[in-house]
């Protein structure tokens, strides 16, 4: 049992159904999801393309309905406000051209209608926290992918919300920059103090990052499986080489038919 595991839960899922109806006709994308997650754990959702992860984050983030299971969010000592509660980021960093970072940053706060001067503040602490201090006047064609998924986690942080959610935030990235943004998102978080949920196609992210990892199976997404994953903290890119971190690897490959 994990230290995440004794706390009381901050999402609980269970049997979470999603029927997306297009065109006269039904499609199930997920049928059967059951997960719960402490405050402040990053837990990691795996699962092949098209298996009905984004859906899941869609239904968390409150931009779809499920049609079936329940979903709460929050608990008595943390209670949970969607729409203000939540920050996203997504596989591209969508950040508006015309704006400079520190702006773009600032959008959810504005929003939000958050008061701006003490919003502001917080945006230059988070650039900071990102390692992008020196690019608050910049413009988003300035900077490198891996800068602007930075900024992209600094914008979803900025009106301090409970539960951050990513949608394969570094797909996009070049395979060194991806382990370098690892590796930062494992001190953001711990320095954050945040629930993240991180939805990801790469097997070794997500036992790199997770807390626990969610295998999902091809679509419609029901459980395949769910580990806590026990390797030990501070993790460096050196626990990829561990056996354990090769059995959890070897396990989620299996369950994907990836042997
Ligand atoms: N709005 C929609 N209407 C109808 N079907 C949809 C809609 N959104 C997604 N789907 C279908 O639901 C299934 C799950 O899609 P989803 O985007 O959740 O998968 P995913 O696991 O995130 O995929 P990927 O890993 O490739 O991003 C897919 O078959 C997709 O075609």
């Amino acid at each position: 049992m994990t230290a995440a595991s004794t706390r009381p839960a901050f999402m609980h899922l269970e049997g979470v159904r999603k029927v997306y109806k297009f065109g006269g006709k039904e499609f199930l994308a997920v049928s059967d999801v059951t997960l719960d997650i402490a405050e402040g754990e990053l837990v990691s959702i795996v699962g092949p393309s098209g298996c009905g992860k984004s859906t899941l984050l869609k239904i968390l983030a409150g931009l779809h309905g499920h049609d079936g299971g329940t979903v709460e969010i929050g608990n008595a000592q943390s209670p949970f406000t969607p729409g203000r509660d939540i920050g996203m980021v997504f596989q591209q960093a969508l950040l508006l051209k015309w704006r400079t970072i520190l702006d773009n940053v600032m959008l959810p706060a504005e929003i939000l209608g958050l008061p701006r001067a003490a919003s502001r503040e917080r945006a230059r602490d988070l650039l900071d926290m990102v390692g992008l201090e020196k690019f608050a006047d910049a413009y988003p064609q300035q900077l490198s992918g891996g800068m602007q998924q930075r900024a992209a986690i600094a914008r979803s942080l900025v009106h301090d919300p409970k539960l951050i959610l990513m949608d394969e935030p570094f797909g996009a990235l070049d395979a060194l920059t991806r382990e370098r943004m690892n590796l930062e998102l494992m001190r953001i978080w711990k320095q954050s103090g945040k629930t993240i949920l991180f939805v990801t196609h790469g097997i070794q992210e997500a036992v790199f990052l997770g807390s626990q990892v969610a295998v999902l199976t091809a679509g419609p997404a029901r459980m395949a499986a769910h580990f806590d994953i026990d390797l030990p903290e501070p993790r460096t890119l050196a626990i990829k080489t561990s056996e354990k971190f090769g059995d959890y690897t070897r396990k989620i490959y299996a369950l994907l038919g990836m042997e």
